[in-house]
């Protein structure tokens, strides 16, 4: 485990944004269920995105890295089929949520076992809702107790009427719609309750789209998936990554000024709602004709905050409103419960450490700000990529040292964010095991 010590400093520069996991994610998937070679280009590597390449890889599509025709970044030759098939009996999840959704009802199209692995949360986060459509169908699975991985999904989803709750996860549905145009017969899919992140369900339908895939659907809560569908390879982009700017748009606010390179301003992505919810809470971000997106440093003002469509980005607007004048509630966040951690749990915990006065609800937050900034100390990241950096950004407007532990955990998403911390003006340094602090 890496502990680091960030010494507070105002952060202040330009940083290109990696490219949106979401959309590599559901390119990738998409590109290889398509029969031919398709290219997806400006990849961002990180261990979620190679936790899905291995589940590629273990459904018989092959891939190889080509060198990039607009980005600096990784782009790959993805070849499919036009289906899958099991090419290795177990396939590794890693810790990505997204992965394991997207992948479950693909591995359940093949008729042969595939066994699911995955590490750390991921091996109790939910997945009751694949398995009651799995009950319903007669469908061969078998998990470790408490239905945790590993699982074993063993048979063919039959088309037909299928049912998912809407606030548990969004990547239920998704991945229900990547795989159920692969069956021959049509289906028809209904949202039983409340549903959120649906602007994910949004990036699935319009990636689906680009590849040929055709669904319609009534206001989200009813999907018509017509059955003996074919994807159509493509050449595509992956545009930057609008969950990862928001840490460094909080930090320009907190800090000095940061510009956001890389991301699209009329992108399909949710937590796009950054901007506004910044601005609303007093700062200052504004956006040039290339897209590019500038926070300067601001005073802000508590809020409310619903986190229904943008769970992603809760962790770091709370480092923001606890330093912001007044009280900003966070609703309709029980769902961040269920992530890589307890994510309200974590932010309370750890921000408290730090000076924060933040309150934990059961599905939400309140958060009294502290406008004359925070203490510092030490803190965990709950080997939680978002909660590691979020609390690097709280560094920034606290009075001594913050020492991170399980500062590795970036790897999920962002591998170089230490990197681009350290370009900005952060200044870190990796405490070694018995070094006192
Ligand atoms: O579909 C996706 O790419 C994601 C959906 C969201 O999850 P939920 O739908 O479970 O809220 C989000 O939190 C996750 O990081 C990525
Ligand atoms: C929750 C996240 O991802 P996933 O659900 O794919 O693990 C995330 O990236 O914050």
């Amino acid at each position: 485990m890496t502990t680091l010590k960030i010494t507070p400093a105002k952060l202040n520069g330009s940083v290109c944004v990696p490219s949106s996991k979401s959309m590599g994610h559901r390119e990738i998937i998409c590109a290889g269920l398509s029969a031919g070679t398709s290219i997806v280009d400006n990849i961002s590597m990180s261990d979620d995105m190679e936790a899905t390449l291995r589940c590629l890889t273990a459904l018989g599509i092959g891939f190889q890295k080509v060198p990039s025709e607009r980005s600096g970044r990784t782009a790959l030759a993805i070849n499919g089929s036009g289906n899958v098939r099991v090419s290795q009996s177990t396939v590794d999840c890693g810790e990505s949520g997204s992965t394991l959704r997207f992948m479950i009802p693909l591995g359940a199209l093949c008729g042969e076992p595939l066994t699911f692995t995955g590490h750390g949360k991921l091996v109790t986060r939910p997945l009751q809702a694949y398995y009651d459509i799995f009950d319903r169908q007669g469908l061969s699975y078998t998990t470790a107790s408490n239905g945790y991985l590993p699982l074993t999904v063993n048979g063919v989803l039959k088309s037909g009427d299928y049912e998912l709750p809407g606030n548990v996860s969004s990547q239920f549905i998704s991945g229900l719609l990547f795989a159920l145009p692969l069956l021959a017969g049509d289906s028809v899919l209904k949202i039983t309750s409340a549903l959120e992140s649906q602007s994910y369900v949004d990036l699935t339908l319009s990636c689906l789209a680009k590849y040929g895939i055709v669904i319609e659907h009534e206001n989200y809560y009813k999907y018509h998936i017509g059955g003996g569908q074919k994807y159509r390879c493509g050449r595509n982009m992956v545009e930057g990554d609008w969950s990862q700017a928001a840490f460094w748009l909080v930090a320009g606010t907190l800090g000095r000024q940061i510009t956001c390179t890389g991301l699209n301003r009329d992108s399909l992505q949710g937590d796009m709602v950054v901007t506004d919810i910044i601005n609303r809470m007093g700062g200052k971000i504004t956006c040039d004709a290339e897209g590019n997106h500038t926070a300067s440093s601001a005073s802000t003002n508590g809020v409310v905050i619903d986190a229904a469509d943008c769970p992603d980005i809760i962790p770091v607007l709370t480092v923001l409103a606890a330093v912001s004048e007044g009280t900003t509630e966070i609703i309709n966040a029980g769902r961040l419960r269920i992530k890589e951690c307890d994510r309200l749990a974590a932010m309370t915990s750890e921000l408290n450490k730090l000076g924060a006065a933040v309150t934990e609800l059961s599905d939400g937050l309140i958060i009294k700000g502290r406008p004359e900034g925070l203490q510092g100390g030490c803190v965990d990241s709950w080997n939680d990529h978002r909660i590691a950096m979020s609390l690097a950004v709280a560094s920034l407007v606290c009075k001594k040292a913050v020492i991170i532990s399980g500062s590795e955990c970036v790897q999920k998403s962002y591998p170089e964010f230490w990197q681009d911390f350290t370009a900005l003006g952060g200044m870190i340094k990796t405490v070694g095991t018995g070094e006192s602090i």
